[in-house]
């Protein structure tokens, strides 16, 4: 693991002594956008981007989901890199296609030579002009969602206009207690910060619970942006964040609207076939050596994902 410095590739952890042992995600360097508009400095187009993801990634995932769901798979080309993260930061099994480069930072500096900052998945990339249009889910999420809907004939719309404002309220509810939060939790360095970012953790998920008791998904009766916004790290909750991350209050298991939630998201369209638990325990318990210096992998938990959800009985009973 480690950053880029004025395109200087250095192998060091997160710095937590500045600010008292609580992890802070760094905001992504690149944040250009693709357009739906022919003469926009990068416009839709078949082919022309291609997208590089760890399938260990929450992050990533989301970009993986809506690539899916939106019907860009046969427009939008991935690489997917090795769930290892260890000196070299994010490596590939094999030369990436489109330069023969065996290492994710190398990209990073084809695009900005001088770069700064540290070098994470999702990558979107633009292979005409030979840079990085974003390394931000969030926004990746949103351009797939509709930019590219005059090539791919796809309106489903996760995002929609009068439901925006709830969906938005949200994220920034989940993003900082909830996505974020089980890295404040398992990359903390110390006690207090691990316990402030716990409480948050849980206080949330207790109310996301009491929510979903009533409400088939987040907002407004559809599957938006914010519930696969919250999927991602949902999936991978009892897998690897319960253990390596010592969020170890409650299961998602232990939560009947979560649980099956979860479930009844994993079960649509071909999200199953974008989450592989190989990947994300591999990745989350071999790559942090500081957390788990032994890098054994646990063979468990079993997760039973494919039983049929429970969720519209749920929701009827609770009214
Ligand atoms: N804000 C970014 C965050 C992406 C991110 O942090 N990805 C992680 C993988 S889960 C990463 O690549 N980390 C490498 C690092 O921090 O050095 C997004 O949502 O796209």
């Amino acid at each position: 693991m480690g950053k880029l410095i004025e395109g200087v590739w250095y192998d060091q952890w997160y710095d937590t002594k500045q600010s008292k042992g609580r992890f802070q995600r760094e905001d992504a360097g690149f944040r250009d956008h693709i357009s739906d508009d022919a003469n926009a400095p990068f416009p839709a187009e078949s082919g022309r981007y291609h997208l590089y993801v760890s399938l260990a990634c929450p992050w990533a995932h989301r970009a993986l989901i809506f690539r899916e769901l939106k019907g860009l798979t046969d427009h939008i080309d991935i690489t997917v890199v090795c769930p290892d993260m260890l000196q070299h930061g994010w490596v590939f099994g094999m030369p990436e296609p489109l330069y023969g480069l065996t290492k994710l930072h190398q990209l990073y500096t084809k695009a900005k030579p001088d770069y700064s900052g540290r070098v994470t998945v999702p990558v979107l990339w633009d292979k005409q002009t030979e840079t990085i249009v974003s390394n931000e889910s969030a926004d990746i999420i949103r351009m797939f969602n509709s930019a590219f809907n005059e090539i791919t004939g796809n309106h489903d719309d996760f995002y929609p206009q009068h439901l925006r404002e709830q969906i938005d309220e949200w994220n920034a509810f989940i993003y900082p207690n909830v996505n974020n939060g089980v890295y404040r939790c398992g990359f903390a360095t110390t006690q207090e910060a691990y316990e402030d970012a716990y409480d948050d953790l849980f206080a949330a998920l207790d109310k996301i619970e009491r929510h979903l008791a009533t409400h088939r998904y987040l907002v407004g009766g559809q599957i938006t942006e914010a519930d696969w916004r919250l999927f991602t790290t949902l999936i991978r909750f009892d897998a690897v964040y319960f253990g390596h991350f010592k969020c170890n209050a409650r299961r998602i298991q232990d939560y009947p609207n979560l649980r099956e939630y979860t479930k009844e998201l994993y079960q649509y369209g071909k999200v199953a076939q974008t989450t592989d638990f190989y990947h994300i325990k591999r990745h989350y318990y071999f790559s942090h050596t500081m957390i788990n210096p032994t890098q054994v992998v646990p063979k468990g938990p079993q997760l039973d994902l494919s039983s049929p959800h429970q969720r519209e009985q749920q929701v009827q009973t609770s009214l």
